[in-house]
């Protein structure tokens, strides 16, 4: 019983709730089902390569779409499911759109105090004035949106989301209509508006980095499943499967057989567990960060076939006996190799197993 109320304290009621939530699109797409729980100030990204469903999941849960199954509470409350659909004016969710879609014809005061309508004027205008503070728009309060640049467009759309306070922000690709540069500033500005605010968020994305440095919790779809959940660092450190393991890294596919507890390579045996029988082909997959260049004569060896320096970082492509393809070496060391040859190690704690199917 302790243990119980320990467990519960630790972990509050998720705001959104989505319980097997199914959707058909057409003849050719299936999203679902879909578990998800979402806690109160997370920042969840939603991440998967174009037309693997974040978009539908996140349509589904603003009431764009209707789901065919599955349930979704928001709040505790039954948003869809068995017999019930509240529509998306009625949900307390707020949306940011790719394009913003911010009224052309309305000024960023009006933008910004649309869904106020059923809040006293006096209410209204004092939220309105704070969220234009926050987001340092209250000199710009006037114009219209085609008078704002995209980053200030985007901090329009987002206030204008926060503003009737909902209970959750749903944001599809935020980030993307705006250029590189602009994008890191946007980002980092959005995120710490959204923590001061307490908001819970879902972002859409489609950038691997993005989602890992963005996200509180970060989900991986993959054909409309779900493939893996989890913090930024259980997804990058313990992927579930090959699929995760190579959205969000590169690595060294080093083959080998499995054989007690361990994969036989030709740069060593390193420990593992796998739901394989014994002597089956699997792989090591090291990370190039994992191959570390040895001062002194090692063990492991290879011949340097490329170099490409990139600033922080050197790229060193190796020929290593008995590997058919190159290990590539990533290194923030600044070598001086003679004959061409050079000696290294492999960090084993980095190194993960997967099948060979
Ligand atoms: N109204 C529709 N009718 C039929 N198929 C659809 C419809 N809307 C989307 N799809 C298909 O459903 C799949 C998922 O689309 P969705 O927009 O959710 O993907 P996504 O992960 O958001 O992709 P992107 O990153 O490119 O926006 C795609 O294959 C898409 O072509």
């Amino acid at each position: 019983m302790a243990e119980q109320l320990h467990g519960n304290a630790k972990s509050p009621a998720p705001v959104l709730e989505i319980d097997k939530l199914a959707r058909r699109l057409g003849p050719g797409f299936a999203l679902g089902p879909v578990d998800l729980a979402i806690q109160p100030k997370q920042i969840v990204c939603l991440v998967g390569h174009s037309g693997c469903g974040k978009s539908t999941l996140l349509r589904l849960i603003a009431g764009i779409e209707q789901p065919d199954s599955g349930a979704l509470r928001l709040d505790g409350r039954e948003l869809a499911g068995s017999g019930v659909f509240v529509e998306p004016e009625m949900r307390n969710i707020g949306f940011v759109f790719q394009d913003y879609a911010l009224f052309p014809h309305l000024t960023i005061e009006q933008n910004i105090m649309f869904g106020l309508r059923k809040w006293s004027r006096e209410d209204a205008r004092s939220r309105v004035a704070m969220l234009l503070e926050l987001t340092a728009l209250s000199a710009m309060a006037d114009r219209y949106p085609h008078m704002l640049s995209g980053g200030e467009q985007q901090r329009a759309a987002l206030a204008r989301a926060l503003a009737p306070q909902p209970s959750v922000v749903l944001m599809d690709e935020p980030f993307s209509n705006l250029d590189r540069d602009l994008r890191e500033r946007v980002r980092h500005d959005t995120i710490a508006l959204l923590r001061r605010t307490d908001t819970t968020a879902i972002i859409v994305t489609h950038d691997p980095e993005e989602a890992l440095s963005t996200g509180d919790f970060v989900v991986l779809m993959k054909s409309g499943r779900i493939v893996q959940s989890g913090t930024p660092r259980e997804l990058h450190d313990r992927p579930a499967d090959r699929y995760a393991a190579e959205f969000f890294s590169t690595f060294n596919r080093i083959p080998g057989t499995y054989r007690k507890g361990r994969l036989h390579t030709a740069l060593g045996v390193f420990p593992c567990r796998l739901d394989v029988s014994e002597g089956s082909e699997a792989l090591a997959f090291i990370r190039p960060q994992a191959v570390c260049p040895c001062l002194a004569e090692g063990a492991l060896s290879g011949s340097v076939r490329s170099r490409s320096f990139r600033g922080e970082i050197e790229q060193i492509e190796l020929d290593v006996e008995g590997l058919e393809a190159p290990l590539t070496m990533r290194t923030t060391q600044r070598l001086h190799i003679r004959d061409g040859r050079l000696s290294f190690s492999i960090d084993p704690d980095t190194v993960l197993a997967f099948a060979a199917a």
